[in-house]
This record gives structure tokens, C-alpha cells and sequence, in this order.
């Protein structure tokens, strides 16, 4: 059978907001919907049977249990478009394109939507588990007698909701609070995360006065640009704030750690054949993609450090070393996530002993390096980077009209995706 080639035609985004701010009565199936429609809109697909959607949040109420074909039947989609959701924490939004690309290079589809969805504003709660199993059964109860037997079983303290954490449930620290170890342990400086997250702000400042996400974004609730931005962000302002993750003497604040953020992000994935019978230009094609597990729940490996395993894996399945490329997303979950895995990849100790490796991946060229911006300037509404990331990615490289771009995303875990994109 041949493998076709995965051609990406364009993304949308809502403005990311800051959690309990303008979205703060927005649902996931509001914000997916949004980010379906403005591609809709954008790319004339009013009434239009996709072949499938896939997208997927990671903080999802129970009735949102197939988010992604409620948001198509909210959408101004056909609704006989097919729809499944798809989670692998920070890593959902990639997985969900990865997902369809695959069956786009199989034939099993022609054309797809992928993307993701998060909101911890509308977080969903859980009740305590004795008191879930009475209410089931009071659901089912036949006779008042029942019901009243149920109801005096109640106790006070199990009326109490359960607030989801951002932690890891085998290890009970947050995502921040490991990521505090692994800066620790790779001797990440305080000074260097405040300079990449101040950079990160004065490069989404730039891209948006350029108009680079005008024909990415679509307002929403009356927000136009991402709420986190700080444009006037510098590493001497970002240098007095205090210490959240890490202890007193941690290097970790609330500048160089992305913010809680609600928002939603799609992107639109079509073979070449369909591409061209909708007239819609190619912007950049999907080629190559990986994932990989790390065990830090044995401290054998840092939280968020997956991503540095995955892309060895990809680059020798491509041929490529890792100065190949044009351009590099590295989610920034944290700064010091990001420079803790550029320095793995330098590292000869860590390319012998973890990669099996007889020379490190090397440095790569700063200037490259999230040229637009990422995730601590944007915010990362879990599940939204992905789409966000592919949707900039694939533009700069139409910009260019050729090259080549690195994706690199951890996730929760101690799970990575990582993605390759070529024009
Ligand atoms: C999930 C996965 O699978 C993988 C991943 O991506 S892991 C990453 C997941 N994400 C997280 O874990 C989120 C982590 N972030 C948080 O928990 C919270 O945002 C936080 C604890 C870091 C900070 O929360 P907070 O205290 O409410 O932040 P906030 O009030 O906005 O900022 C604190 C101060 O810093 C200041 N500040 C923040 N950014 C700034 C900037 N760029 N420049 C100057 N000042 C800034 C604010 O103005 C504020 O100052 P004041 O106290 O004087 O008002």
C-alpha cells in the first residue's frame, strides 16, 4: 500500500485566557466549538462532511465524555462528521493530529480536523467516592423506604468535593514541583529561565504586531490576543518575583512557569488530492512523529524529560541530526523544562548512558528556537498547545516556502510527543 503524504492546510485558535478570567463561563465544548467554527469559516467548510475529528481536553466533565462529536454537532460542520477524543495529557493535542495524519497516510481518511481543548476555570470536581456510590443507587431506588435507608448513610465529610490538583497521582507533586527537581539536578539557572521566558514574551509580542496569527486566530468573548502576553517583559522585571515551585531557594516563579490558561486550538490535515479539489494551498506536510515514557515515579527519570528520548528515537527513523531543521517548538511547560532537555541533548553522559548514544544531539541555534513565542508568553491550556504549536509551526515554513521544523512536547506522566514538519 502506499503511504501518502500528510498535508497540513492551516490552524485556528481562540485567544488563550487566563484561568478565571474572560472564559471563566466558557465549557470545553464552547471553546472547541469556537476553534472548529473558525475554521470553518476560514476555509468555507460550512455544511462540509469531514472525514473525522479528533480532539480531546485533559480536565473533562463526565458529560463531556465524547467532547469532540459533541463539539462537531455544536459546530456549523456536517453532522454526519465522525468525531472521537483523544488524551495524553499535554501531549493530546499532537496525539490527536498524529492520530488522524496516520490515517490520512493510510487512505482511511482524506481530510480531518485535530486539535484540543482545555479549561481549568471550569474544572471538573469529584465527589467522594462512598457518596458517588449512594447517589448512584438513590438514582435506581425503587421505594421511598430505599431512598431513606440511603440518605442516613450519609456522613457530613463525604459531602466535601474533591478540587482536581495539578499533580501526578503516583508521586503527589505537582507538575512544577518536579520540574523544580529536574532544574536542580541539571543546574538550570534562575537568570537563564527568566531570559527564555522573557524572550518567549518579546517574540509573541513581535509576531502578533506582524499580523502573523491574524488568519490563525478568531476572537472570542470579545478577547483578541492571547491575556497572558506581557509584551514589556524583560529577565531584570521577571528577576524580582519570588520563588512557587522548589522551596524558598527555588528558580522557578510565576514568570518562567507557564499560567493556568483556558483556550482551544484545531488544525486542519487533508491529503494532497483533497487539498487540491478544495483549491487550498499546502502549508507544510507532517512527516515524521514519536512518543516516548519515562519512569520517574522510580526517580529514574525527571517528570517532563520524555521528549528528550523521543527525539533521538525520531531523528534516527528520519536520518536527520538534530541541527537539521529550520526552526524548533519546544513547548515551554517551564522554562526550565525546555533548557534542561537542550541540555540533555548536549550532554555526552546522558547521550551514552540514557540514549545509547557515542556522541550527544549537540546544541542547537538559539535564534531558532521558538521564534513566535511559546507556551509562557501564549499559556498553555493543556490540550490546546499541540494545535497551536502545528498551526505556528506550519506557517513560519509556508513564510519560508521551505525547510524544516522540530516539535517537542512533554506531557503528564512522563510521557513526550514529538513531531517532524517539512515544506
Ligand atoms: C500538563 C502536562 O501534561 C505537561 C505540562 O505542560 S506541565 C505544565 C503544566 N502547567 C502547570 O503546572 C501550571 C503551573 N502554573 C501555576 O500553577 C501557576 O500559574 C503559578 C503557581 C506558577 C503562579 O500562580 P499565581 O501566583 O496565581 O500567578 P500570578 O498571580 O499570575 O503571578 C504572580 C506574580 O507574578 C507576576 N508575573 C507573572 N508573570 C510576569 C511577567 N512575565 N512579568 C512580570 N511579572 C509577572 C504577576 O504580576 C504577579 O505579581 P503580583 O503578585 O505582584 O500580582
Amino acid at each position: 500500500m502506499d503511504v501518502r503524504k500528510v498535508a497540513i492546510l492551516g490552524g485556528n485558535r481562540i485567544p488563550f485566557a487566563r484561568s478565571n478570567g474572560p472564559y471563566a463561563s466558557a465549557s470545553n465544548q464552547d471553546m472547541l466549538t469556537a476553534a472548529i467554527d473558525g475554521l470553518v469559516s476560514r476555509f468555507s467548510l460550512q455544511g462540509e462532511r469531514i472525514g473525522e475529528v479528533a480532539a480531546g481536553a485533559v480536565l473533562k466533565h463526565a458529560r463531556d465524555f465524547n467532547l469532540a462529536r459533541e463539539a462537531v454537532l455544536g459546530s456549523k460542520l456536517s453532522p454526519e462528521t465522525p468525531a472521537s477524543d483523544v488524551q495524553m495529557a499535554c501531549g493530546t493535542g499532537l496525539q490527536a493530529i498524529v492520530n488522524v495524519a496516520n490515517k490520512i497516510a493510510l487512505g482511511q481518511l482524506d481530510s480531518a480536523i485535530a486539535g484540543g481543548v482545555d479549561t481549568t476555570s471550569d474544572a471538573p470536581l469529584a465527589v467522594n467516592d462512598d457518596l458517588r456510590r449512594i447517589l448512584v443507587r438513590l438514582n435506581s431506588a425503587k421505594s421511598l423506604g430505599e431512598r431513606l435507608r440511603l440518605l442516613t448513610k450519609l456522613r457530613p465529610g463525604q459531602i466535601v468535593p474533591e478540587i482536581p490538583r495539578n499533580a501526578e497521582p503516583r508521586t503527589g507533586l505537582s507538575m512544577g514541583e518536579h520540574a523544580a527537581l529536574t532544574a536542580k539536578e541539571w543546574g538550570i539557572t534562575r537568570e537563564a529561565q527568566d531570559e527564555l521566558a522573557a524572550t518567549s514574551h518579546q517574540r509573541l509580542a513581535a509576531a502578533y504586531d506582524r499580523g502573523f496569527f491574524d488568519d490563525l486566530m478568531t476572537p472570542f468573548l470579545r478577547l483578541t490576543r492571547d491575556q497572558n502576553l506581557r509584551p514589556d517583559s524583560t529577565a531584570e522585571k521577571l528577576a524580582k518575583l519570588k520563588p512557587v515551585f522548589g522551596g524558598p531557594d527555588g528558580t522557578m516563579t510565576a514568570g518562567n512557569s507557564t499560567p493556568l490558561t483556558d483556550g482551544a486550538s484545531t488544525v486542519l490535515l487533508a491529503s494532497e488530492e483533497w487539498a487540491k479539489a478544495h483549491k487550498l494551498p499546502v502549508l507544510a506536510y507532517l512527516t515524521f512523529a514519536e512518543t516516548a515514557a519515562v519512569d520517574y515515579v522510580h526517580g529514574r527519570e525527571g517528570l517532563l524529560m520524555a521528549p528528550a528520548y523521543a527525539v533521538p528515537r525520531m531523528l534516527a527513523k528520519a536520518g536527520l541530526s538534530l541541527q537539521d531543521f529550520d526552526f524548533y517548538e519546544i513547548h515551554e511547560a517551564f522554562a526550565s523544562q525546555v533548557l534542561a532537555t537542550l541540555k540533555a541533548w548536549e550532554d555526552p553522559g546522558f547521550a551514552k548512558e540514557k540514549l545509547g548514544l557515542d556522541e550527544p544531539l549537540g546544541s542547537i541555534d538559539r535564534a531558532k528556537l521558538n521564534v513566535n513565542g511559546s507556551s509562557l508568553a501564549a499559556g498553555h491550556p493543556f490540550a490546546a498547545t499541540g494545535g497551536r504549536i502545528v498551526a505556528t509551526l506550519a506557517k513560519l515554513l509556508h513564510e519560508k516556502g521551505s525547510g524544516r521544523g522540530l516539535i517537542s512536547i512533554c506531557a503528564a506522566g512522563g510521557q513526550g510527543i514529538t513531531a517532524i514538519l517539512e515544506k
